[in-house]
């Protein structure tokens, strides 16, 4: 079959699912495969279900029209994206970078979908499957969309820019995560930089965060770039005070002065001047940026913060890497409280440097004073801990916790996803 007549089948059925466990009724089923399940398997299941249609690739022992048999059911999706975007003459703004996509994806959907019928990511669905649903479920009504792009490996983002492709691109930063599926800090940015690759040569436009100047040499050859800042740019701003919440001034380009967040972390200030410029950019009223980025609370694992009996917690678990670890370390370091507590999981995904950045982040810890440190599995278990207390896992670390009886403890909960340190919290 054509992609023009599945996309014929899409337009009568327009919700997809990939997952038997999911599916509602009139879904158009792909069957993907997985390290765990071959979607195959489950084709029928998803007819009996409901399904509309089921797209596989493999041979399906039944004789039922509604079954599509693709050579590739992943690539049928992504193709199947790729001509629905075709169809929309709207901005599509992409996000991606090391740290805070998914923060700078939420904020920017909150300032952009105040004032446009906007379609955004889900969540952090934002890889070779997530970005296809995402182009998917953008509807005939929509005035924009935003869709969040990781990867973990050179070549990844230049694929997505071929289906997604994006009119308007963000680079949070390119710092040092995933370096082993990218081969180093040169790599990252290299691989980030495809984004911008797509850009130039499609006279897109850039949002780009004046003060890191490697984003300076990223851009080059972009035609046009809107830049924010702490010092230049459109939008410029500061961290006014982050105890914890960051209160950001604005210095330039917005008919506010500041903006008062629920976002813990003074590491979240490009992320919120990037949101507001983005706005300014399409011309979102003022009072409805301001209040779009004050309204946002996360609630995902990321700079969280939860009140437990006397105890404050800031529970940034949903990832780790070493430049958002240290980040979060300082920003930590800078609240005023007598009893700072840090739980810190292992980094993945770090290859050879692994071992030398654990050693490095203990390094920081040393130059500050705390209550106690814990470090939790990962690669912290190859290094020397320096008198910090070490524990295997989140269940001993949330054991730790139980046992110390804390009161009027600040405490920073933050480890690499597979780490789930949100379990520590449990105390
Ligand atoms: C393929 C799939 O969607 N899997 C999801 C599934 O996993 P599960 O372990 O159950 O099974 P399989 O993957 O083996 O299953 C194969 C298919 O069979 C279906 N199926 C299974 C059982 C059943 O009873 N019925 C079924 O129909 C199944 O649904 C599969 O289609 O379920 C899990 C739990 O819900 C999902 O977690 C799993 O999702 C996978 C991980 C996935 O990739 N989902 C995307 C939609 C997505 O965007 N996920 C994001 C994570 C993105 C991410 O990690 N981003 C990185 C950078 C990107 C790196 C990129 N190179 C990469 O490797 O991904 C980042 O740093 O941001 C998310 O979930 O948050
Ligand atoms: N601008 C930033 N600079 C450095 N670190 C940041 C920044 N924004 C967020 N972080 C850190 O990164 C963590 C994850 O944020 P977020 O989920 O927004 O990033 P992400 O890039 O989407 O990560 P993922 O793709 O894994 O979801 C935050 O909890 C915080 O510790
Ligand atoms: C979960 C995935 N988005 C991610 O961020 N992975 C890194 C390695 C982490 O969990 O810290």
């Amino acid at each position: 079959m054509t992609i023009a007549a599945l996309y014929e089948i899409f337009r009568q059925h327009p919700s997809i699912a990939t997952d038997t466990r999911k599916l509602k009724k009139g879904d158009l089923f792909f069957a993907l495969k997985g390290p765990n399940f071959n979607g195959n398997q489950f084709a029928l299941q998803a007819l009996e279900a409901g399904a509309s249609y089921a797209v596989v690739d493999e041979d399906i022992d039944a004789n039922d029209e509604r079954i599509i048999k693709t050579e590739d059911a992943l690539s049928t999706l992504q193709q199947l994206a790729k001509y629905h975007r075709e169809r929309f003459n709207i901005p599509f703004i992409a996000i991606t970078g090391s740290n805070g996509k998914t923060t700078t994806k939420e904020l920017v959907d909150a300032v952009v979908s105040s004032h446009y019928t906007t379609y955004t990511t889900q969540g952090n669905l934002n890889n070779h499957i997530g970005i296809p649903l995402t182009l998917l479920s953008v509807k005939d009504d929509a005035q924009m969309a935003v869709i969040e792009m990781g990867a973990n490996h050179q070549k990844e983002i230049a694929g997505y820019c071929e289906y997604a492709k994006p009119t308007h691109g963000i680079i949070t930063n390119a710092g040092k995560a995933h370096l082993e599926g990218f081969g180093g800090i040169e790599g990252v940015r290299k691989g980030k930089g495809e984004l911008f690759d797509y850009l130039r040569s499609t006279n897109g436009t850039a949002f780009a965060y004046d003060d890191y100047n490697y984003l300076h040499e990223m851009v080059k050859g972009i035609s046009s770039v809107t830049w924010y800042g702490t010092r230049n740019g459109t939008v410029t701003g500061d961290v006014k005070t982050s105890e914890p919440f960051l209160s950001v001034a604005i210095t330039k380009g917005a008919g506010f002065d500041e903006i008062n967040t629920q976002l813990v972390g003074a590491y979240n200030l490009p992320n919120i001047l990037c949101a507001t410029a983005v706005g300014k950019y399409f011309g979102v009223p003022d009072e409805k940026i301001k209040q779009s980025i004050e309204q946002y609370t996360p609630s995902n694992s990321r700079s969280q913060l939860i009140e437990k009996d006397s105890n404050k917690i800031i529970l940034d678990a949903y990832n780790a890497n070493p430049t958002s670890m240290k980040a979060a370390i300082e920003n930590f370091a800078q609240l005023h409280a007598d009893k700072k507590v840090l739980l810190l999981g292992g980094m993945m995904e770090l290859g050879e440097e692994s071992v030398k950045e654990h050693e490095a982040l203990i390094g920081l810890l040393k130059q500050y004073k705390w209550e106690n440190v814990v470090l939790v599995g990962g690669d912290f278990s190859k290094i020397n801990h320096d008198g910090y207390i070490y524990l295997n896992n989140a269940d001993e670390a949330r054991n730790w916790l139980q046992q110390q009886q804390l009161q009027r403890a600040y405490v920073l909960i933050k480890g690499s996803r597979s780490m789930q340190m949100e379990k520590a919290i449990a105390f």
